[in-house]
């Protein structure tokens, strides 16, 4: 945990939180984000701990701007940027998760011969968007009822571009909400999109691709581009947390 950022203190939900990030099957995961640009930890927050954070949606001192969709043509539904300092659980995750996918972004990197390498702690790569103009939160929660969606998007703000971000389901499908599935399309050079849908439960963690991916195809390795969406909810309320690891300009 970095100690520049300046947190509301809980210190104990910080650790649990980055004991639990640091717990799951990294190599799986590894594997998993490879192959398919997408990997899911499951129950990776507890019950009250999503509807802890589903209910600070109403908290407006935690946010720095609300967006709703249909204004801009992104879909139907909002959402609120946090500000700075983050709610503990959030930074926690955050700052938890970053040093396990900065490998893989840096394969990915690699693999796709982009010459940028990340940082292997957040603060630092916090530190670059900084300089160069970033420096709004970008950790967001987003609010869905009946009708509401999210049309495929990638969540880029800026020349700086962490190649992966994370979204928790903070609510039951089925009990909560029906349809609203999150969806990852895949575009291929010279080929048809194909779409993945993601089945996910309360507190389930979708670790996906920002925008490209290197793909190993059968005449060496190419970049596909990544979108990411939510699909029409039937009925209900339907509540996300989305971390996304680089800052806003
Ligand atoms: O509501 C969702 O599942 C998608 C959220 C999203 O677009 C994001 O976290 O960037
Ligand atoms: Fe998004």
């Amino acid at each position: 945990m970095n100690a520049r950022v300046v947190t509301t203190g809980d210190a104990g939900v910080d650790a649990a939180v980055a004991a639990r990030v640091d717990a799951l099957d990294w190599a799986r995961i590894g594997r998993e984000l490879d192959a398919n640009g997408r990997a899911v930890a499951a129950g990776l927050l507890a019950r009250d701990a999503c509807e802890a954070l589903a209910a600070q949606y109403d908290d407006d001192g935690l946010f720095r701007k609300r967006v709703v969709m249909a204004r801009h043509g992104y879909g139907r539904g909002e959402y609120r940027y946090f500000r700075y300092p983050l709610p503990d659980t959030v930074q926690a995750l955050r700052a938890a998760f970053y040093p396990h996918l900065a490998p893989v972004a840096n394969r990915w990197n690699e693999a796709m011969k982009l010459d940028v390498a990340y940082p292997p702690r957040h603060e630092d790569f916090l530190a670059h968007c900084r300089a160069a103009g970033q420096s709004l939160p970008t950790p967001l929660l987003l609010r869905y009822g009946q009708g509401d969606y999210n049309c495929l998007h990638q969540d880029l703000y800026g020349e700086h571009v962490f190649p992966l971000q994370i979204a928790v389901l903070l609510s039951r499908p089925g009990d909560d909400f029906e349809g609203g599935e999150f969806v990852l399309t895949e575009q291929r050079p010279r080929m048809q999109s194909r779409v993945d849908v993601v089945p996910l439960r309360q507190g389930d963690a979708v670790v996906f691709a920002v925008h490209r991916r290197p793909v190993a195809g059968a005449r060496g390795m190419h970049r596909v581009n990544m979108r990411h969406g939510v699909s029409r909810l039937r009925s209900g309320r339907r509540h996300v947390l989305g971390v996304i690891f680089h800052d806003a300009a």
